[in-house]
């Protein structure tokens, strides 16, 4: 079939707009019809070309919501007209990751997601001929895409797809860190680097356990209002402080319990960990670093009790919690409508990477 998808052809350059080949699915896989798919932080830095793993051609997009057209052989959980979030870390429940409990990285096919293939390590898009690449195992940024059915969480029907589109990425990033990662104690004092479509979750996250002290760093002004609304308790700007680190020291009494990272900035995540709490401190990446960069802290920071760990995805397992938090978004648990602050169609996509890129957006959402 054919399908409009816009089309990243080399990094750094605007997407373009083409109508591709898709092949129907294979062994195991579906075609989806996405309605909606929100544009992440995360697109932007493939788009860059600073992802070790972008390749091009390929069709962006992980943030997406939509209808199963068509299934695959060997199919058995999903059919015609069910609602689906696309998930860019899937849920076998059968390898060695999944059944550990201890992690929510499922690594069935990580090998062949990576260099944008199907599980069978071929592409279903191309164009003249020519293969062009899956993304991250969604490509939501093509209005039909096909999936491996164990990267796909079916949702109740009843969930608008121009809002939880969102939850396939920066709301499950965000309260999952809080929820499934660090497991954020009512009470606790919590720091949050970023406050974008990834860290305004967080704060909603940390407001939803009862944390104490919510405090949001960014260099944004702008970013105030908004994390207020979502349970912020205090705000500090990097450029308005003379160090950071020891104005949130001063504010927690001794350091925060938990920390954030939501940039993807090194010096960042530096600060990040030394804010916390000697003895018991705990600072979670989820900010998606340049290729190549390290971080790098005095050891005496971790020997004195602090903790630095990461979080992909929040945590979450697709197919288990994010039909979970669909049900917390219907049932008015969480606030998604706030934070999509632009929509726009697919023709307007590169409009809403330089929304998000000058700071104007929270989360641009492409409706299909
Ligand atoms: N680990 C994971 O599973 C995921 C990671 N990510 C990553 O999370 C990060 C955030 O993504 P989004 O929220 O979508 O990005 P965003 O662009 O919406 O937000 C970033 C925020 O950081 C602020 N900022 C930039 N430099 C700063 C600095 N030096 N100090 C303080 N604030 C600063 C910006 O003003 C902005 O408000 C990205 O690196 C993205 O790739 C995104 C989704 C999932
Ligand atoms: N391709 C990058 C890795 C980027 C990365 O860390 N992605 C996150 C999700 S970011 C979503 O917006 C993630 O889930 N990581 C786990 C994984 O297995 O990729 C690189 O190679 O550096
Ligand atoms: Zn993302
Ligand atoms: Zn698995």
């Amino acid at each position: 079939m054919k399908t409009k998808a816009a089309v990243a052809w080399k990094s750094g350059a605007p997407l373009t707009i083409e109508t591709v080949d898709l092949d129907g699915p294979r062994f195991g896989e579906v075609l989806v019809e996405i309605k909606a798919t929100g544009i992440c932080h995360t697109d932007y830095y493939t788009l860059s070309g600073a992802d070790p793993e972008g390749i091009f051609p390929a069709i962006l997009g992980h943030e997406g919501a939509g209808i199963v057209v068509d299934v695959g052989p060997g199919v058995t959980t999903l059919k015609k007209g069910d609602h689906v979030i696309p998930l860019y870390t899937p849920e076998c429940r059968q390898c060695k990751f999944c059944l550990s409990r201890k992690t929510n990285l499922c690594q069935l096919i990580r090998g062949t997601q990576g260099k944008g293939l199907m599980p069978d390590a071929t592409s279903r898009f191309s164009l003249d001929g020519k293969p062009i690449f899956h993304y991250m195992g969604t490509s939501t940024f093509s209005n039909y895409t096909v999936a491996p059915e164990i990267s796909l969480a079916k949702i109740r029907e009843d969930a608008p797809f121009d809002k939880v589109c969102y939850i396939g990425c920066g709301v499950t990033t965000g309260i999952g860190a809080v929820l499934f990662t660090a497991k954020v104690e009512a009470g606790a004092n919590v720091v949050v680097f970023g406050l974008g479509g990834i860290g305004l979750n967080v704060i909603q996250g940390a407001k939803m356990v009862g944390a104490d002290k919510i405090i949001g760093v960014d260099i944004n002004p702008a970013r105030q209002e908004m994390a207020r609304k979502f349970g912020m308790t205090h705000f500090i700007n990097p450029r308005e402080v003379d160090n950071v680190v020891d104005a949130i020291v001063q504010l927690t009494d001794g350091g925060a319990d938990y920390s954030f990272e939501c940039i993807g900035n090194t010096q960042v995540m530096r600060q990040a960990l030394e804010c916390t709490h000697k003895g018991w401190g705990r600072s979670i990446i989820i900010g998606v670093a340049e290729a190549g960069a390290e971080i790098s802290t005095r050891p005496f920071q971790l020997v004195t009790g602090r903790k630095w760990e990461g979080s992909a995805f929040g945590g979450a397992r697709g197919r288990t919690d994010v039909p979970r938090i669909v049900d917390w978004y219907m049932e008015g648990k969480i606030n998604i409508d706030d934070l999509i602050t632009h929509t726009m169609p697919l023709e307007d996509i590169n409009k809403g990477f330089d929304l998000m890129k000058s700071g104007e957006s929270i989360r641009g959402v492409v409706l299909y």
